[in-house]
């Protein structure tokens, strides 16, 4: 299931060297990190306003959709930065079977 993060991302690597007008992922990097930070958090609001909706309406799909929209968004900041999806999911590899509230405690004494 993993594998189309893997998938994409290799996409959105390729796309480093991409014309903006014909990828739009392209024209993200083009505009800077700022922008693609602007997205992942305009896509977070959309996610929120449709987890709202699905509770009233009992209807998922445009939570799945708005979610889709900001995995993608975040795998488009990983990989402005340098980083690959992998590391995202060895870090919840890490924490699997880890109670949430250990695991805070455990950041909290990190810091
Ligand atoms: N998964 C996605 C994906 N999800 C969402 N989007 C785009 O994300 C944009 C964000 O949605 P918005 O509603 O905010 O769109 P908007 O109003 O046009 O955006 P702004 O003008 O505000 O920036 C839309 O243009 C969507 O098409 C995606 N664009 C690309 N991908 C993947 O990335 C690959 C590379 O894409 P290109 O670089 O465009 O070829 C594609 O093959 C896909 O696999």
């Amino acid at each position: 299931m993993s594998d189309i993060l893997s998938q994409l991302h290799q996409v959105l690597e390729s796309r480093k060297g991409s014309d903006p007008d014909s990828s739009y992922v392209a024209s993200l990097y083009a505009k800077g990190l700022n922008k693609i930070l602007e997205k992942v958090g305009e896509e977070a609001v959309e996610t929120i306003l449709a987890a709202r909706d699905a509770e009233v309406s009992g209807k998922t799909d445009a939570l799945i959709s708005e979610t889709a929209d900001l995995w993608f968004h975040s795998l488009v900041m990983l990989a402005k930065l340098g980083e690959h999806p992998d590391k995202v999911l060895a870090e919840l590899e890490r924490r699997f079977g880890l109670s949430g509230h250990d695991e805070k405690a455990a950041r909290g004494s990190k810091h």
